[in-house]
Order: structure tokens, then sequence, then C-alpha cells
């Protein structure tokens, strides 16, 4: 209360760190990507060049989440860490598999593609973040990979295309249990946060330009037909 008795109206920490990154967030947020995504015209050389980079990024993330189990101060927050690690290893691998086989991305062609550079800076700030043993700085780099990707999946308020490559990546990150993950990722930040702001500030400000530069990535880098084995 302030004062005058009216409740203070305060910025979350997690608001403030995107509010100080809003013109890039929102580039990101509303990509050509993902408004392709959304009205089903995303062409399948892009889709599948994205989804192979982002196997890679699910890999280093993955760990990265291993770094936050470790680096967290309650057994709370371990417990929920661990579910969202069972979440990324399950059923987003899954739709990894079933996508790389509707779009015929062979294990060989993906072993062929080299890394974009944002691929690999994510690889490289995840490994940064771990190396920190910080919690508020792996969670930093956690909360704008979920938030970013919670925000554009709810953002659209376009039916679900019908292709479930398309449908599919936008549930994984449009479902009851995955805007609680945010919303726990959120809070956790928000209490761990300001006690290391520049940190924080730091990690979160680098994974938001790299979230903008792998949709970019993902149209400078089609994986062409070429190299698939069926071309739908
Ligand atoms: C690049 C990127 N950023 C975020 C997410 C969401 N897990 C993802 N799959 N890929």
């Amino acid at each position: 209360m302030n004062t005058k008795g009216s409740p203070l109206l305060t910025t979350r920490f997690t608001e403030e760190l995107r509010n100080q990154n809003l013109r890039t967030w929102e580039a990101a947020v509303g990509h050509q990507f993902v408004k392709e995504l959304f009205d089903g015209s995303i062409d399948d050389t892009v889709m599948a060049g994205y989804l192979t980079q982002d196997y890679r990024f699910l890999d280093a993330f993955l760990a990265l989440i291993g770094a936050a189990v470790a680096s967290a101060d309650t057994l709370e927050a371990r417990l929920t860490l661990a579910r969202f690690a069972g979440e990324v290893a399950g059923d987003e691998n899954t739709y990894f598999q079933h996508s790389f086989d509707t779009l015929g991305v062979t294990e060989e062609l993906r072993r062929e593609t080299p890394n974009t550079a944002a691929t690999t800076g994510f690889q490289a700030l995840f490994r940064e973040a771990a190396d920190t043993r910080e919690y508020a700085a792996i969670l930093s780099v956690l909360v704008v990979a979920e938030w970013l990707y919670l925000d554009w999946a709810t953002r659209v308020s376009h039916p679900r295309p019908t292709d479930p490559v398309h449908a599919d990546w936008i549930t994984l990150h449009d479902y009851p249990g995955f805007h609680e993950l945010v919303a726990f990722l959120r809070a956790e930040l928000d209490r761990v946060g300001p006690q290391d702001r520049d940190t924080a500030g730091d990690f979160f400000g680098r994974a938001v330009d790299l979230e903008l530069a792998f949709f970019d990535a993902a149209y400078a880098h089609p994986l062409t037909e070429a190299g698939r084995e069926v071309v739908r």
C-alpha cells in the first residue's frame, strides 16, 4: 500500500526483463514463421530445416534443465523441473520423431546438415548458463525459451491448422500443463532473479536475440527437397 492507501502497482521482475527486450521479443512472437505455422502455409523445406535445428536445441536444452534441477534451491522446484525434463524427453521427443518421418527427414540427412549460427549460439549460451551453476542465470534462459513460445502460441486467434506437424507444434506450447510450467518458471525467476539482476538481464537478453535469429535462420537455411526421402 502507498501512503494514500491504494495498492502499489509493481512490475514483476520477468515483466521488466521482457520490457527491456520488447522490440526483439515482439519481432520473434510475430515472426513470419508463426504466421505461416498457424495458417498452414509454411513450406516443408522451412519446417524440416527448423525441426532439424530444433532437435539439437532440444538436446542442449535437456542438459540445461538438468543443470536447473541441480542448482534449484528447493525440493519443490527440483521436482517440477524434473517433471519438465520428462515432458521434453517424452511427448516433445515423440513429436520430433513423427515429424521427421512425415517430412522425410532421415537421420543421415540430419547428421549431414550443419548447425546454423543460431543453433550454435543457443548451445553455447546453454553451456555458459549451466557452467555458472547459478539458478537465476539458468532460469533466465529457460524462461525466455518457454515464455516466448507460450506467447506466440496463444496470441494468434487463428484455428489450429489441419496438418499434425503444424498443429502439434502449436499444441505442445499451448496446453494447460505448459501454461502452468511457464507460470512456475516466471515465479521462480521473479523470486531469485532480483538478487542477481545483471546476470539475469544479460542471459535473458541474449536468449531473446537468439530466439529471433532462430526463426530467421529457418528461412535462410531450408532443408532442400533433394536430400529428403519423401516430398509431400
Ligand atoms: C528455438 C526454440 N526456442 C524455444 C523452444 C521451446 N521449447 C524451442 N523448442 N525452440
